[in-house]
């Protein structure tokens, strides 16, 4: 029987601003938290930065028990852990960052079958633990549990980017609880990704009321920047960073960052790059020529990454710009960085455009920049095959019965595959509008509005030339990947 509840319509805006702070919904999300309370599986598909956490946030707090997130990364939990508990909050989180007693705390608490806890954010891996199930069933039995959310839940898809395997067990909740209402979010699936979710989790469609907002984020200006292995784009890039610190420097953006206490050096940015010896290299580079850079990367110790993505985030002078590899910055809400680059092609279509949408979340205009080469594309999809391969070898030594007949028919790999190539086609494309090509990539059917916030809207024909004149021919690409000259590199 569905989780009893006692609510009237006023509520949703009073506990948005009361609980959360803030003055209104944005579009769709009334919406979306009333088809949750309502008791309907929810599937929320939308723009970075578009607020997809306030639609289960606000719902458990109106709700009557406890609702259970599930999210794939400590940062991701701890930033919401953090500004919920900011917001007095009841809510916790089981993570191995967490010590014995405060699990113990929150598992008793649980036990009782009446928490106290509203929202308790787990891994994927947690869910799959006995003794969790345990006391989830304690909690059912009390008619206690509200919601399951799944944040970031293109993880679920074989086919997505993001694969983990972990999610899969997630359809653990539908069959002992069919009950209770589950809510799905993510930024980045295909078509093809959002059905394997659906049916990966076993929701009920009759009961699903699905919300795909557009993929656009208008103020975010998208541009790719040709090169080849010949040439060092470093130069290219502190040329246009010392440009824009120069803007600021006029008398009256002086004066305007004066008033509000900014140092014109304060451009907030991150460079992603593939390998970490790149981190290193590149924060030096920069900061001996005057730009507050660090590097973040797992190798570094994590008294180093404390420092050097507080420092970050509190605009600290010397810590600008954030050199790093993947993944960073899920979980981490700065509303002012004004410009992501890529030092070279992404891994992925999906993860360029969620690294690319870490810029801007305050809504202002900034700079996505890919450095693209020919040799990069390589590169990147050599590294690819060598994963796939590396993970089959590590499947059929476990005796995993697969049913794909090879490395192209596996799921993951033929995702992950296609993925990159559509990256590759974007980054090669000049005839096309890229937030258009970014909203095809999603299914997202709505017109884009770009107003020249492109380099193609902007100026075709000079991107024509800068392609022609930037790119290896493909010939000599091929001459590389005869020589197997891209085996070397990691
Ligand atoms: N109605 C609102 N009014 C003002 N700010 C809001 C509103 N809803 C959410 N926000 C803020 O928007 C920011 C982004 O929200 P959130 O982290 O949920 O984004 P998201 O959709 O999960 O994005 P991503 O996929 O990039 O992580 C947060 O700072 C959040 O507090």
């Amino acid at each position: 029987m569905p989780v009893q509840r006692q609510r009237s319509k006023p509520d949703l805006e009073f506990t948005l601003r009361q609980v959360f702070g803030k003055p209104s919904f944005r579009p769709i999300q009334r919406e979306v938290i009333e088809a949750a309370l309502d008791g309907n599986d929810v599937f929320l598909q939308a723009a970075t930065s578009f607020g997809k956490s306030l639609c289960f946030q606000l719902p458990a707090c109106i709700d009557y028990g406890i609702t259970v997130v599930v999210s794939p990364l400590l940062a991701l939990m701890n930033n919401q852990v953090a500004a919920l508990r900011a917001a007095n909050i009841q809510v916790a989180t089981i993570n191995s960052t967490v010590p014995k007693t405060v699990k113990d705390a929150i598992m008793a608490d649980l036990k009782t079958g009446h928490p106290q806890t509203r929202l308790l954010y787990v891994t994927p891996e947690f869910c799959a633990q006995d003794h969790f199930r345990r006391v989830l069933r304690v909690v059912h039995a009390q008619k206690e549990l509200a919601r399951i959310a799944i944040d970031e839940a293109h993880c679920i898809s074989e086919w997505g980017h993001d694969f983990r395997p972990s999610f899969k067990d997630l359809n653990f909740f539908k069959q002992e609880f069919p009950d209770v209402p589950m809510i799905c979010c993510t930024a980045t699936a295909t078509q093809r990704v959002r059905d394997d979710i659906i049916a990966t989790l076993e929701l009920d469609k009759r009961n699903l009321k699905h919300f795909t907002m557009t993929t656009s984020r208008p103020n975010l200006h998208y541009e790719v920047r040709y090169k080849s292995d010949d040439e060092d784009h470093y130069d290219d890039f502190l040329a246009w960073i010392k440009a824009a610190h120069a803007r600021r420097r006029s008398p009256e953006r002086a004066a305007e960052l004066a008033a509000r206490n900014e140092r014109s050096t304060n451009v907030p940015g991150i460079i992603y790059t593939l390998y970490r010896r790149d981190c290193e290299i590149l924060a030096e580079r920069l900061t001996n020529d005057g730009i507050g850079a660090k590097p973040y990367h797992a190798g570094l110790s994590n008294e180093q990454k404390d420092d050097h993505l507080s420092g970050w985030v509190a605009n600290r002078e010397g810590y600008d710009v954030i050199v790093a590899t993947t993944a960073f910055g899920m979980g981490i809400d700065k509303d002012n960085v004004r410009f992501v680059v890529h030092w070279q092609i992404a891994k992925s279509f999906e993860g360029y455009y969620q690294e690319a949408g870490r810029a801007g979340r305050d809504g202002k205009a900034s700079l996505c920049i890919v450095y693209y080469s020919r040799e990069d594309r390589d590169r990147g999809a050599n590294m690819l095959a060598r994963a796939q391969e590396q993970k089959m070898r590590q499947e059929m030594s476990r005796g995993r019965n697969t049913d794909y007949d090879n490395m192209n028919t596996h799921p993951d790999s033929n995702g992950r595959a296609n993925s990159l190539l559509y990256l590759t086609k974007y980054c090669e494309a000049t005839g096309v509008c890229r937030h258009r090509m970014v909203a095809e990539y999603f299914g997202d059917k709505t017109v884009v509005p770009c107003n020249y916030a492109c380099d193609h809207c902007k100026d075709q024909k000079g991107l024509e030339i800068r392609k022609n004149n930037g790119l290896a021919s493909e010939e000599w690409c091929l001459t590389q990947r005869q020589s197997y000259s891209y085996d070397e590199y990691d």
